[in-house]
Parts: C-alpha cells; sequence; structure tokens
C-alpha cells in the first residue's frame, strides 16, 4: 500500500543544514496499523508527513496504492491525496467554522455538491458520535470531541491510508483510549493505518507492525510481536 524507496529530507537549521530523514526505506502493506516510534527529533513527524508529501522530499520515491506521488503534476496529487486521510496531535480543526463545515470541507474543496456533502457528513458524524454537535464551533468541544470531528474530516473522502500524528498525545488516558477504539473500527473497516507516537504502550495494543527511528534512519522494521523479545 505504502512503498518508501530511499527518500530524504534535510532543514536548514542557522548555518547548517539538519538531515531530518536519510535515505529511509520502508514497505507498509494494505491491512497494518505501522507504528513509528523513536526519541524527540528522529524524524519520525517528517517521515510520516512525507507518505502525503505534505513534505516533499529531496530525493527518493514515494508510492501510495502503487502511484508514484513524487511524480504527478499538483492537481493529480490532489487527487492521489483524497485517498490519504491525516489526524494530528493538535486537531488542526478550522476555528471559524462549524463542526458540520470542519468535516465537509475535503469534499467542499473538491467541488462536491452540497445534498451530498451534507449528507455524507451526517453519516460521518454518526459514525464518530457527534452527530448533535454539527452546528457548533470547534472552541465548544473537549480534546476527544475535536479528534473525533478530525477523524470525520479525514475520512470523510473514504481514504485507503490514515496517517496519524501522535493522535492521543494531547488527551488524557480515558479520552486517548475512545480514540484509539475508534482508531481500531476504522482500521476494521479496511484502511492501513500509519502512527506516529512516543508510547510504547500504544504500539503494544493498536500496532500490527513497528519501526523504530533513530537520527533519521529506521533502526528496525519488525511485527509488533517479534519486536521487543
Ligand atoms: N520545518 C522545519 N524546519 C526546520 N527544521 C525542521 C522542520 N521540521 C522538522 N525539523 C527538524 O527535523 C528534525 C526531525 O523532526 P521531526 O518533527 O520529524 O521529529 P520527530 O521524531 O517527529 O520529533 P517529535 O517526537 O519531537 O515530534 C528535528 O530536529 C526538527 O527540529
Amino acid at each position: 500500500m505504502i512503498s518508501l524507496q530511499e527518500v530524504s529530507r534535510s532543514f536548514t537549521q542557522g548555518d547548517s543544514r539538519l538531515q531530518a530523514v536519510d535515505r529511509v526505506t520502508l514497505e507498509i502493506a494494505a491491512g497494518e496499523i505501522h507504528g513509528i516510534m523513536g526519541a524527540s527529533g528522529a524524524g519520525k513527524s517528517t517521515l510520516l508527513r512525507m507518505i502525503n508529501l505534505l513534505e516533499r522530499p529531496d530525493a527518493g520515491k514515494v508510492f501510495v496504492g502503487g502511484q508514484e506521488l513524487t511524480v504527478l503534476s499538483a492537481s493529480a496529487l490532489r487527487q492521489a491525496r483524497r485517498s490519504i486521510g491525516m489526524i494530528f496531535q493538535h486537531f488542526n480543526l478550522v476555528g471559524n467554522r462549524t463542526v458540520e463545515g470542519n468535516v465537509g470541507m475535503p469534499l467542499e474543496l473538491s467541488g462536491v455538491r452540497r445534498p451530498e456533502r451534507q449528507q455524507r457528513t451526517e453519516e460521518l458524524l454518526r459514525y464518530v458520535g457527534l452527530l448533535e454537535k454539527k452546528h457548533q464551533y470547534p472552541a465548544s468541544l473537549s480534546g476527544g470531541q475535536k479528534q473525533r470531528v478530525a477523524i470525520a474530516r479525514a475520512l470523510i473522502s473514504r481514504p485507503k491510508v490514515l496517517l496519524c500524528d501522535e493522535p492521543t498525545s494531547a488527551l488524557d488516558e480515558r479520552t486517548a483510549s475512545s480514540i484509539l477504539e475508534l482508531l481500531k473500527e476504522v482500521h476494521a473497516s479496511g484502511v492501513t493505518i500509519v502512527m506516529v507516537t512516543h508510547e510504547r504502550s500504544v504500539i503494544d495494543r493498536m500496532c500490527s507492525h513497528v519501526s523504530v527511528m533513530e537520527h533519521g534512519r529506521i533502526l528496525l522494521t519488525a511485527p509488533v510481536k517479534e519486536s521487543y523479545p
């Protein structure tokens, strides 16, 4: 489903160049929940963001669903990105849009007409258990509710892949647990998940496979049962 081939990304920091991701090759099969672990600054978020080219690699190739994203035109890339949803640690909702407006936004941007948009938005809000909040604004929601809205928005284009960047790090333990259960349901519906986390317990509970990163490289990729003998 996902193939990263020798991808690299560096950033300018002051007078020097920092190699955030260094020639990483990674294959993720359909149906995996693939965790990416490692210390702060190891390059986890940068690697995750290269899967949908939110961060464009300086070198290397990115394939999702057999399609090479790194050679696509801007409009073809926009189209391809519809099959890749993403959620973030701090939810990234749009504050001046209602819950409904946030969830329907990807469809609005791709020109889907209002009646279909509304129907699909309601379907997704029902799925995440927040239909009654559809007219509220993000500021009036709890952290867990915000993440549910973000998940509804990420799923509205029926993606094959969901990228999760520390999705429960800003939440208390019980709320985090309910979000992880929801992500398990998303996975059971056929979505391949890639999740950056610094929590070993999240890997153990959720992931079929794990990659451990250090200094921009992957040290190890393994099925979770065998990764920590
Ligand atoms: N846009 C940017 N500009 C400059 N440096 C960046 C940028 N994005 C990331 N970096 C640097 O690249 C390195 C890897 O960052 P990244 O966020 O991928 O690490 P991480 O493993 O996800 O860390 P954390 O767990 O703290 O989020 C860090 O040293 C970071 O400071």
